[in-house]
């Protein structure tokens, strides 16, 4: 029995058979040696089991990572510099300039290797895009996980497709439907209020263009979807800062292969998000207090007492919010909760996204606005030409606003909110129908960028910030007839636009515009963002010019951006008010 004691494993052995040789046990003898063999067979074939298994999810690994070796070898790309790929590089130089390099040397579709088992494959073919954006519909674990830790479990936002499927489609129904007409309200109401403090920073000068935008995202969608609760709630700021703390370390946290519980920088990282939690909860609380009041009155006194507490800042027209409509609520949005489900990680994680998104696409609009004076002006008088039309202020008519629209398409094309579409298929290989075979798990990527700059999509003037490629020219004839005249690629008529009228093109007939995705996993609030943002421009515009501050500097010419926090521009503007 000592002899047994050598080794870990029957030290274990001959513990446990000491327990039963010392215990009250009355067994015969020969019961005893048979139960003792039992053990030991029972261990052996334990640990067998054991080493057999682990041996053949290795080989798996092992086979696997062969498998991707094989496949990528197919793919053409620049050879890898060193055994973590050109991962090295791209902290070096930026990860659209490297891939432009690299489409330009080895065609439409290159790979790159971001580490022995990293494959990252990115695609510029128009055709193959859009097959690639149909057919992979997951998202890569790391974008999964960074919404996953910042806000817990939800079904919105997460790698796999079959966990997203039913939320997105709930939520893309509703926006696209009757909240879009709503859209074009809300803003009127957040404008007064983005004003006011715009007004309140701005009297000590100028404002940075960054900070203006986050601010004005965040308040147009805290509106949209809290409605007037969202403008009147003291702990706005506070959500404001902590939502951009939160934005800022999400990624860094979730690259950690392992989640890093030792790091303490972690747990603090974990208590803003509890916080910006808590804040959440709160907000949806006071959000359904005020939806219940307001629906246990009688219709008369709906208004006043909704905007009890708002009337201060905003205007007299109550608003509730988009997801506190009727039969879509922001409990239904959070899904019929299942048990590994948080509470608001489907607000949070909206608020999340949509803030940097469209405080991005804010960001870029008015830097193009203030850096193209001449664009302004034409669309302030488009905007009071609209308004003579209509003659509501509430409402801005921005379908009588073409180059409105068409400027905010035209920002978004010429510097995407993000850079990079990343997609991903988790389980199976992708084919494509160029013969392409994309091995799973690899990340996909296009390159918005560099494919919305494309001289052989949109023409040789695609460097340049002109709206008017998104406009086709109406001219009269004989009084009566309209007859439509596409003006993009044309840029000899493009000068004479002062005496035309102009309707706008559907931006995405062309495959290469892809500032919100496309194909499974598209952006799901396209048309509701470009209607908000469209307002939110038609009412502050009516009001303000926006100039770049004297002793501001700008880079008119697009920056690459790798990062959607750098997108934004950190110059000084003012805004100043109209004096009809
Ligand atoms: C300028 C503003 C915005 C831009 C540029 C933008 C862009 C994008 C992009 C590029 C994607 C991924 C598309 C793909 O992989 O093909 C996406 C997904 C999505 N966006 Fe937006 N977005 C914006 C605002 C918003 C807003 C305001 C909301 C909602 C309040 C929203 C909700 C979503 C949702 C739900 C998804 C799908 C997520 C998934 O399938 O996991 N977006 N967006």
């Amino acid at each position: 029995m000592k002899s047994c004691t050598t080794t870990v494993s029957n030290s274990f052995l001959s513990f446990v058979l000491q327990t039963w040789n010392s215990g009250s046990c009355d067994f015969a003898p020969e019961s005893s040696r048979f139960l003792r063999y039992y053990a030991v067979w029972e261990i052996n074939a334990f640990l067998w089991i054991s080493l057999i298994t682990i041996t053949f999810l290795l080989a798996n690994k092992l086979c696997k990572l062969f498998k991707l070796w094989s496949q990528a070898c197919k793919i053409p790309g620049p050879p890898s510099p060193s055994f973590y790929g050109h991962f090295n590089t791209i902290s070096k130089q930026s990860l659209t300039e490297l891939l432009s390099d690299s489409h330009e040397e080895y065609g439409s579709v290159v790979k790159l290797w971001l580490g022995p088992t990293q494959l990252l494959v990115s695609i510029k073919d128009p055709e193959l895009i859009k097959e690639m954006l149909l057919k992979a519909k997951d998202k890569l674990p790391l974008t999964g996980k960074a919404f996953r830790l910042a806000f817990g479990r939800s079904t919105l936002f997460a790698s796999s497709f079959d966990k997203v499927e039913k939320r997105r489609e709930s939520l893309a129904s509703e926006l696209n439907g009757r909240l879009v007409e709503r859209a074009s309200v809300i803003p009127t109401k957040a404008i007064d209020c983005i004003m006011a403090k715009l007004h309140q920073i701005m009297g000590k000068g100028s404002v940075d263009c960054k900070m203006a935008s986050q601010h004005m995202a965040f308040t147009l969608l805290g509106a949209t979807i809290f409605g007037d609760t969202f403008l009147a709630w003291s702990k706005a700021t506070v959500y404001e800062e902590l939502l951009m703390m939160v934005a800022k370390d999400a990624c860094f946290w979730a690259s950690y292969s392992v989640t890093p519980f030792w790091e303490l920088g972690f747990w603090r990282y974990q208590r803003l998000c509890a916080k910006l939690k808590c804040l959440t909860q709160d907000l949806m609380q006071q959000c359904c207090k005020n939806y219940k009041l307001y629906h246990d009155m009688d219709p008369v006194s709906h208004d006043e007492t909704a905007n009890a507490g708002v009337e201060a800042t905003v205007g007299s027209k109550s608003c509730s919010g988009i997801f506190l409509q009727d039969n879509f609520s922001l409990q239904e949005l959070n899904g019929h909760l299942n048990a590994r489900e948080e509470p608001c990680g489907n607000v949070m994680g909206l608020m999340f996204h949509g803030c940097l998104t469209t405080g991005g696409l804010i960001s870029n609009m008015l830097m193009r606005l203030v850096t193209h004076p001449e664009i302004q002006r034409k669309i302030y008088s488009e905007i009071i030409m609209a308004q003579k039309g209509s003659g509501e202020r509430d409402k801005p008519n921005i379908e009588k606003m073409p180059l409105l629209l068409a400027t905010i398409y035209e920002s978004a094309r010429v510097m995407p909110p993000g850079p990079l579409l990343q997609r991903c298929s988790l389980k199976h290989d992708l084919k494509l129908k160029s013969g392409v075979i994309i091995p799973a798990g690899a990340i996909l990527v296009v390159p918005v960028q560099l494919v919305q700059m494309d001289d052989s999509s949109w023409g040789n003037d695609a460097g340049k910030f002109n709206p008017y490629r998104f406009l086709s020219k109406t001219e009269e004839i004989s009084g009566s007839m309209n007859m439509d005249t596409s003006i993009a690629g044309r840029a000899g008529e493009r000068q004479d636009q002062s005496h035309s009228s102009f309707v706008l093109n559907d931006p995405n007939e062309n495959p290469t515009f892809l500032p919100f995705g496309s194909g499974t996993r598209a952006c799901v609030c396209q048309k509701f963002v470009i209607q908000g943002v469209a307002t939110l421009f038609a009412s502050m515009l009516e009001q303000y010019e926006v100039r770049l501050h004297p002793r501001s500097k700008t880079n008119s010419k697009p920056l690459t951006n790798d990062s959607i926090f750098k997108n934004f521009s950190s110059s000084k503007i003012v805004f100043i008010r109209r004096s009809n």
